[in-house]
């Protein structure tokens, strides 16, 4: 074992002792642990601090339960849940997920990796994640404005512009930040900033709902023209047929790539040709209605492959969009083989670590949810500060910016990286210096 290895397994065991049944968080944390122990332990107030085992634990975890009412007048009952990890650079931030796969563990790996996320985009943003176990699928637009508000009337107090500033994820778009913001607003009794992702009616910055999306494009199109490459003409492979698979899609046709794919867990739709717009179009419509992808019509020029994944696709950049770990070991290989030379994640955490190494060895050059998805909370960060000053920035004012920050963080996970490829380092030393640098300037608190 030689000495970074044995510091990581040192740390991990006793992270593993005071979080032993939560293996996402694990995995979040050891991944981090690799690369920045050496460099906490080369460096004085970072290693008195111990500002990753400070960063293991969060700042505060609430628990409660949301019930609400279903359409047939059933008592219904969830839990829910706003880790906020630390608030060292700024108020807490990030999203909220509703899936019956939300648990303390998701949600800390999300916190955790959020904090690394937000100090790289260069706002004042701390990291939080929260959410609850509700599986919106086969309820009505009815019950799931219901729960939201229930959800919220347990959130509220936990939240406000300069304390924690929840957003959308998996299963909270638009439509459900809406109706967590009229009960926040209804309970507090006040209008401001304490949730990114509004409507444009009511405070919402243009693009916040293209931004992960779009923004990965851009994160994409900077490490090409490194390699002094271009977008134009290349096969890009995308899981998830949501937010951030759709907008990706999206970005990435108007930009003259040839999208071959999107995905549910029902199934592929490839495209040999690449998509047009008004297929990714359609794929958002059925996500929106609840709809199935498995019946396209036949002018789309879209196949769908019952119950296959989307790996395997020949293509030369994959962007795995949808959830945690979808990415496993036979899904890596299949990537290796089907001509990709990059990867760049738009999900948080999608790949197991085994897949991550297995795509190291075959020469996969990779870029970091906390890197490449960090668009949609940037743009958050831009709404925040539009509601802090009663303005409204232009679409083209918000995309010219989300552009300079994207490159502004591929520049940055670059100035740490050993080795060209090597983004996944660069990203967590990058986010770890600046946490660590605040962290270390607190005294003991
Ligand atoms: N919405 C945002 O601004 C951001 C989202 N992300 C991440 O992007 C990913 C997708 O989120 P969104 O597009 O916003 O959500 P969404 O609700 O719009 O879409 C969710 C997508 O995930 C897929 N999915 C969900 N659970 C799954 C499971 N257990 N197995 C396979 N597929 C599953 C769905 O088919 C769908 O494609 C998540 O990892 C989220 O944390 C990251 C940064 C920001
Ligand atoms: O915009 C936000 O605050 C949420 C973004 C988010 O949840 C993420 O980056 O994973």
């Amino acid at each position: 074992m030689d000495r970074r290895d044995a510091l990581v397994e040192t740390f991990m065991d006793a992270v593993r002792a005071r979080s032993g049944g939560e293996p996402e968080f694990l995995q979040a944390v050891e991944e981090v642990a690799r690369d920045v122990l050496t460099v906490e332990k080369a460096h004085a107030e970072f290693a008195a601090a111990r500002v990753l085992e400070q960063l293991t634990e969060p700042d505060l975890l609430a628990q409660f339960r949301v019930v609400w009412e279903d359409d047939g007048g059933a008592t219904r009952i969830n839990r829910g849940w706003r880790v906020q990890m630390s608030n060292a650079i700024g108020p807490y931030k990030g999203g909220l997920r509703f899936h019956p796969s939300v648990t303390p563990s998701v949600l800390k790996f999300l916190a955790f990796e959020q904090c690394f996320k937000n100090a790289l985009t260069g706002l004042p943003l701390g990291g939080a994640k929260g959410g609850a176990d509700f599986d919106p699928s086969g309820c009505s637009d009815r019950e799931i404005m219901r729960f939201c508000q229930a959800f919220m009337a347990h959130l509220a107090p936990f939240i406000g512009p300069d304390l924690d500033v929840p957003a959308g994820d998996i299963n909270v778009g638009q439509r459900e930040i809406g109706w967590l913001f009229g009960t926040y607003k209804r309970k507090r009794g006040v209008f401001d900033g304490a949730l990114t992702g509004k409507g444009p009616s009511f405070g919402g910055s243009a693009l916040r709902v293209q931004a992960t999306g779009y923004g990965l494009i851009y994160f994409v199109c900077a490490m090409l023209a490194r390699r002094s490459a271009e977008l134009d003409g290349k096969r890009v492979a995308i899981s998830g047929k949501g937010n951030v698979s759709t907008h990706a899609a999206e970005k990435a046709i108007e930009m003259g790539a040839r999208v071959v794919c999107l995905s549910d867990t029902s199934g592929t739709l490839h495209a040999p040709d690449g998509m047009r717009q008004d297929a990714v179009e359609w794929v958002r419509a059925q996500k929106r209605s609840g709809g199935q992808v498995a019946d396209p019509p036949a002018a789309l020029g879209l196949q769908f492959r019952d119950g296959e994944g989307p790996w395997g696709i020949e293509a030369d950049i994959a962007l795995p969009c949808a959830t945690q770990n979808e990415v496993g070991p036979e899904a890596a290989r299949a990537i290796a083989e089907s001509g990709v030379t990059l990867l760049a994640e738009g999900a948080n955490m999608p790949l197991t670590s085994e897949a991550v190494e297995i795509l190291d060895r075959a020469g996969i050059v990779q870029a970091p949810g906390k890197a490449a998805n960090a668009g949609g909370v940037a743009v958050s960060g831009l709404e925040m500060s539009q509601n802090a000053e009663g303005r409204f920035l232009s679409r083209e004012e918000v995309d010219a910016a989300l552009r300079k920050i994207m490159d502004g963080i591929h520049d940055t996970v670059i100035a740490e990286a050993e080795s060209a490829g090597d983004c996944r380092r660069g990203a967590n030393v990058a986010g770890y210096r600046h946490l660590a640098r605040a962290i270390s300037s607190y005294g003991i608190v």
